[in-house]
């Protein structure tokens, strides 16, 4: 395949509320000819975003999965290999970001997987830019920098809520963040579509200079053992650990070298993708396959591996081994062992072993919480809650986004918030669809229950 076959990506980032989809609506409604596959990465258990992305016949695929930034290299290579079997029906393809991810490994996916290289490139970041919240997310959070960073075009958008000399102080701010990057200033994402699309920006080489670790890639699991085993049945057993599941992919076949576990590492990512398996104490744990172990209960606890050929097997594991004593043991000799001297040399030692550190610290604090009731709501009883809430609680609340079904109104109300800042207005008729409310909250230190207790006062 020649570089002009393959499809351009444009990826369009920028914080939680600064734009993207306003953006991808505008590009969607445009009349540029193109037949645009949309992906989009949401955070958080409930869909809001797919519903907000106006009616076209672009195709709109979601991927939402575990911490962004170690699924989501294996969850857009799924969504892509899916999209190239329907190769025919589009020829450009936009990839909205959830706002808290950093664009890094999303961009890497386009370099590091043989057979995605091979069928898209990456065109451009483009970086949406909340005038009005930039400061304080930048000083709050790393991926909002890296969101910057990255970019070949940064829209500074809602420029509707500063003043031009706030805008010329940003405007430089961003400069001296991003030397490389084409800034443009917008309301309401109004930018004209070649300042965003078919670009050729993104300069693999220059990045690189910038940032020599970029194609490191960062894994969801951390550790990896590469066992030689005869044919026949083994107990893998675990201690309690920090987690009460943790995520398991045996590979078969593994080999040793640098070479062979970095390949079995890159087969793991697209695993990793299919959503796993739970799997009880005594279950017979399947190869090649995500599987989740249960291992909630007290005591060490014991999954079976059965092999009907020699192998190398190779466990790839979302902790370390040591953080749940990981042993692998032949079962025969375990027993034989037992009931003689009762010493256990059926423990198979790895013949070799891998750890995984991921670069990014987890930051377990922001999390979103999704309230879903039936019903319908008094409009004046939840806008009082939301105003307080968001007075009380805005710094933290980074985003707020839904549907509300309001009592004695036939269209369905969209909700939308930054920080403190929302608004609510009207979208289309219910018609035959269930009426219901899908309220979805972004942030740091949300009290869950008290929040669905409150919404809960707002039902008629
Ligand atoms: N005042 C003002 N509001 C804007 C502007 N552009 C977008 N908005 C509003 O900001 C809110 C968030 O916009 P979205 O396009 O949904 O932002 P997003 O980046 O897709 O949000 P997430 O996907 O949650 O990260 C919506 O209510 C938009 O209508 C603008 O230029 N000025």
């Amino acid at each position: 395949m020649t570089v002009e076959q393959k499809v351009p990506v444009t990826i369009l980032t920028g914080f939680l509320g600064s734009g993207k989809t306003t953006l991808l609506n505008r590009i969607l409604s445009e009349e540029h000819g193109k037949r645009i596959a949309v992906i989009e990465n949401e955070y958080g258990q409930v869909g809001i975003d797919q519903g907000l992305v106006i009616n076209a016949d672009e195709e709109v695929f979601e991927m939402s999965n575990g911490c962004i930034c170690c699924t989501v290299r294996g969850d857009l290579i799924r969504v892509l290999g899916n999209l190239m079997k329907r190769r025919d029906k589009f020829d450009y393809v936009l990839v909205e970001t959830t706002g808290l991810a950093d664009p890094g490994p999303v961009a890497q996916t386009f370099f590091m997987d043989d057979e995605i290289r091979n069928e898209f490139s990456l065109d451009g970041i483009v970086t949406l830019v909340d005038a009005a919240h930039i400061d304080q997310q930048l000083g709050r959070s790393d991926e909002s920098s890296e969101q910057v960073a990255f970019a070949d075009v940064l829209v500074l958008n809602k420029t509707d809520l500063v003043s031009d000399e706030s805008l010329d102080i940003l405007e430089s701010r961003l400069r001296d963040m991003n030397r490389m990057a084409r800034v443009v200033r917008s309301k309401q994402a109004k930018v004209s579509i070649d300042t965003v699309l078919n670009l050729s920006a993104f300069d693999l080489d220059q990045v690189l200079k910038r940032r020599p670790t970029f194609l490191e890639p960062e894994y969801p699991f951390e550790w990896t053992g590469v066992f030689s085993l005869e044919k026949g049945r083994y107990e893998l057993s675990l201690e309690e650990g920090p987690d009460p599941t943790m995520s398991l992919v045996v590979l078969e076949d593994q080999g040793i070298d640098e070479a062979a576990l970095n390949a079995g590492a890159e087969s793991c990512v697209r695993l990793y993708a299919d959503s796993a398996e739970l799997l009880h104490p005594g279950s017979t744990v399947p190869l090649e396959k995500h599987v989740s172990l249960q291992l909630q209960s007290n005591g060490r606890k014991s999954f079976f591996l059965e092999l009907d050929n020699p192998t190398h097997i190779g466990l790839f594991t979302q902790h370390t081994a040591e953080e749940f004593d990981i042993k692998v043991s032949r079962l025969d000799t375990l027993i034989a062992k037992t009931e003689s001297d009762g010493k256990n040399d059926a423990l198979v030692q790895p013949e070799t072993e891998r750890t995984w550190v991921a670069e990014h610290e987890h930051d377990d604090e922001v999390r979103s919480i999704a309230i879903e009731r039936i019903g319908d709501v008094d409009p004046e009883k939840l806008n009082n809650w939301l105003s307080r809430l968001l007075s009380e609680k805005g710094v933290d609340i980074f985003r707020t986004k839904g549907f509300i079904s309001y009592a004695g109104e036939s269209r369905r109300m969209v909700f939308q918030g930054v920080h403190m800042l929302f608004t609510a207005q009207p979208d289309k008729e219910w018609g035959n669809e269930p009426r219901h409310n899908q309220l979805v909250f972004i942030g740091r230190n949300l009290d869950e229950e008290e929040m669905c207790r409150e919404f809960d006062k707002c039902l008629v």
